[in-house]
């Protein structure tokens, strides 16, 4: 019985984000705990014909159906490289926001390659896989199999996949969109310029308790340049900590998405509520990540 060509394309939390400095080529390297939270895109492959692309969803508008969308750059950077690529018309249900720091469109060019790899029995290391996944984006190489991992380099180098216990959160992105290259320029590096960085905490931890206090430890360093670029960043995480019940509040990324951490689902899904309830054209998104 062949698999159906379908694939989830979770949303991607850094949920440590580090930046150790910028390297000659203008690329930051990071040190970043990369997550993937059970909410997502869906991405489904028809097998036969031409290489095309239909998007519905309601962030549809935002992502684009054309030669832009990282879902068919990754397929074209794939049928480059495999000789006789069996492709198809992709059907992407986007409900992700757009330009948010959770890797929408990085997710996507992943979930493409997946399924492309499943119809041409591909495994996904293939060397070809891994080399369209690192030219369609720095974030696609750990969308590929998303397991949460240590993401280091400018995204290129990926640790083993980690067990981590199932974290509670809230996400809340204000609808504007945050370009990513404008908030590594924020940061203000010039090539070559190394950061002390500090020692990351350990990612492996045996209660949900344990790996929110390790994650207390680290930060994202892109938050100051987020929040300075769109400061709606700042007001949607003074609304996350308002709540008592969130034990810990951070952007995601380049932002400008923040999630709220919460000991239990119940608490998530009461914080998700009152955030709605004040911000009722934000999206704001209750799951869990690990
Ligand atoms: C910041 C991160 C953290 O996971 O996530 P997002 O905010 O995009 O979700 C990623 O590093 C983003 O990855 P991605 O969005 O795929 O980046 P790309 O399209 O390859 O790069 C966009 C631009 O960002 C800058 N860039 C990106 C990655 C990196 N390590 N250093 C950089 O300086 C470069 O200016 C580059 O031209
Ligand atoms: N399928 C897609 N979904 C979202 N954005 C896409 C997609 N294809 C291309 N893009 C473009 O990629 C850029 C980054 O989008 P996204 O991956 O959502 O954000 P981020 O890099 O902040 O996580 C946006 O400027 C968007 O126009």
């Amino acid at each position: 019985m062949p698999q159906p060509l379908a694939t989830r394309a979770p949303a991607k939390i850094n949920l440590t984000l580090h930046v150790l400095g910028r390297r000659a080529d203008g690329y930051h390297d990071l040190e970043s705990l990369v997550a993937f939270a059970s909410t997502g895109d869906d991405l489904r492959l028809e097998p036969g014909g031409a290489l095309a692309l239909h998007v519905d969803g309601p962030t549809a508008p935002l992502a684009g159906d054309g030669a832009d969308n990282l879902v068919v750059k990754a397929a074209r950077l794939l049928r480059e490289r495999v000789e006789g690529l069996k492709v198809g018309a992709f059907h992407l249900t986007k409900r992700l926001p757009v330009a948010a720091g959770i890797g929408g469109g990085s997710s996507d060019a992943a979930a493409a390659l997946r399924l492309l790899a499943r119809l041409n029995g591909l495994s996904l290391s293939h060397p070809a896989l891994r080399e369209a996944a690192r030219l369609a984006g720095a974030d696609v190489p750990v969308c590929l199999e998303p397991r949460a991992r240590m993401m280091r380099g400018a995204g290129e180098e990926l640790g083993p996949a980690l067990s981590l216990p199932r974290l509670f959160a809230v996400l809340v992105n204000p609808r504007v969109p945050v370009e990513t290259p404008a908030v590594f320029k924020a940061l203000g590096l010039q090539p070559g310029q190394q950061l002390p960085g500090g020692a990351h905490p350990a990612a492996e931890a045996s209660s949900p308790g344990a790996l929110v206090a390790a994650l207390k430890q680290a930060r994202n360093d892109l938050e100051p340049p987020a929040r300075r670029i769109q400061p709606l960043i700042g007001e949607a995480l003074g609304l996350l900590r308002e709540a008592p019940s969130c034990r810990l509040a951070r952007m995601s990324g380049s932002g400008a998405t923040v999630f709220g951490l919460y000991d239990d689902c119940e608490a998530a899904a009461e914080a998700g509520k009152q955030i709605r309830r004040l911000r009722p054209d934000w999206w704001v998104k209750a799951t869990s990540v690990r």
